[in-house]
């Protein structure tokens, strides 16, 4: 039987790299077409070898480094390399803030704006991560727990990540020790989504394993030894059982107490968090009555909002929206808070139903909030928040504004998701003034 050619044909080759591609890998040219390579800096000088096609061009893996671009350093973490977590901690700090900030800058001029809209980058440190999705797989007798590796199903057993806070680093081996118990009989794997709590870990385990009454007390055990507040097992379309409940896992927006549901959506630092709800209110007017905070989680910006205005908070998932509005109704804020369980991209807030509401904020997932630019390309809002962890559909969405008649004021990367090549903003939208109103020229005409 023939095999199969490998594309790239395994064929080997020195190289220099001329730039970092906005995911995170050195780029350098073979035969007029791009070469990727993981782990490498501009200046690189290498030996390497052809391992498949990409976006029309090669794949490459490092055979031999034969000189450093003067920006490589040393990653910090010994599962560097082979982890899929952080690509970009060869990354002097220098040459890293640029990059980053520079991916932004890109999306933004693909999409026709200048890139002088964007500030300069927030960083939010290493260390600070609580919360975090592992993955786990048992072989044999021996669990690994950890992250997938780049582009494969395969787990890294991580012994120490230097993301994570001191409450989820110590929780790995211990759990490690747990899953053990859980996974082996049935050779079984698991989703685990940790949280960090004022009240101690929120544990959710996603497993089709079956939870045995050894498991259960080991879980118990587990839950008492390591200040767990919360364990529930999920098995895939059930509801998720709580197995140990010891204390509230009490998250704070603002200063209003909140229950997020098992494994919730969360800014996976509370100083990101901070970051993120400084720069919301920064760009929000001094002085406003109304606000819509759409894909509102559980209610990050939703209750700081409540400080200063009434928010009407709109969400998709069902169990966040019933965890603002319990907390909502325990908790007295100094405006009325009301809210919506509604999918926002089959069932956008439409233009009529914005009308005369004075500023909205947004935060979608990475795909964006096109229909629902749409609607607000439409209204009368006059300031917009966008807060986005995709900078190119933060850039398609911000277009669809921007031919709706509202100007793109200022851009603040926020660096959450440090040394990968993800990164968050925020950003400010005003409506433009509208030379067609009437009740305007008005205005104008009193002044002069
Ligand atoms: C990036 S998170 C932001 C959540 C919140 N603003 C925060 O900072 O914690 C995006 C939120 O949008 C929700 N979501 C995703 N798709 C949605 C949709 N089609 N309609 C409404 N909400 C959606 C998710 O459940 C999630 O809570």
């Amino acid at each position: 039987m023939r095999r199969k050619a490998r594309p790239g044909g395994g064929k080997q080759l020195e190289l220099v790299i001329d730039s970092l591609g906005a995911r995170g890998d050195g780029v350098s040219e073979h035969e007029g077409r791009p070469v990727y390579v993981p782990g490498t800096m501009p200046g690189d000088r290498l030996r390497v070898k052809l391992v498949g096609e990409r976006s029309g061009g090669f794949k490459a893996e490092i055979l031999e480094l034969l000189e450093a671009g003067e920006s490589h350093v040393d990653a910090p973490c010994q599962h560097y390399g082979v982890c899929g977590g952080c690509n970009v901690q060869h990354v002097a700090p220098e040459f890293y803030r640029r990059w980053k900030r520079d991916i932004v800058v890109q999306a933004l001029t693909r999409k026709g704006f200048s890139g002088g809209e964007v500030a300069e980058m927030v960083q939010v440190a290493a260390g600070t991560r609580r919360r975090a999705v592992f993955s786990a797989l048992a072989r044999g007798k021996k669990v690994s727990l950890g992250f997938h590796e780049r582009e494969s199903h395969r787990v890294v057993d991580v012994i120490d990540c230097k993301l994570l806070n001191s409450p989820l680093a110590g929780m790995i081996a211990p759990l490690r020790e747990l899953l053990m118990v859980l996974l082996v009989p049935e050779q079984e794997k698991a989703d685990i989504t940790a949280i960090s709590s004022t009240a101690g870990l929120d544990i959710l385990v996603v497993s089709t394993a079956k939870l045995t009454l050894e498991g259960r007390e080991a879980i118990t055990a587990f839950a008492e030894k390591n200040s767990v507040a919360r364990f529930a097992w999920n098995r895939p379309g059930e509801e998720p059982e709580p197995v140990a409940i010891r204390d509230k896992p009490i998250q704070v927006f603002g200063d209003i107490p909140v229950l997020p549901p098992e494994g919730a959506f969360l800014q996976p630092s509370a100083e990101g968090q901070q970051v993120l709800t400084d720069l919301v209110m920064g760009y929000l007017p001094d002085s406003f009555e109304t606000v819509a905070d759409l894909f509102s989680g559980c209610g990050t910006f939703t209750f700081p909002l409540s400080k200063r205005a009434q928010v009407h908070a709109v969400e998709g998932d069902e169990r966040a929206v019933m965890a603002l509005t319990t907390s909502a109704r325990r908790n007295e804020t100094t405006h009325r808070i009301t809210s919506d369980c509604r999918d926002l991209d089959k069932d956008p807030i439409t233009e009529e139903e914005l009308e005369g509401g004075d500023c909205v904020v947004l935060d979608p997932p990475r795909t964006g909030a096109r229909e629902q630019c749409y609607e607000l390309a439409k209204s009368d809002i006059k300031t917009i928040v966008y807060v986005s962890c995709s900078p190119s559909t933060f850039a398609r969405d911000a277009r669809i504004l921007v031919e709706g008649g509202y100007s793109l004021q200022e851009v603040t990367p926020v660096d959450q998701f440090i040394w990968s090549e993800h990164v968050e903003l925020v950003a400010r939208f005003e409506a433009e003034y509208d030379t067609d109103d009437d009740s305007a020229d008005l205005d104008v005409e009193e002044e002069s």
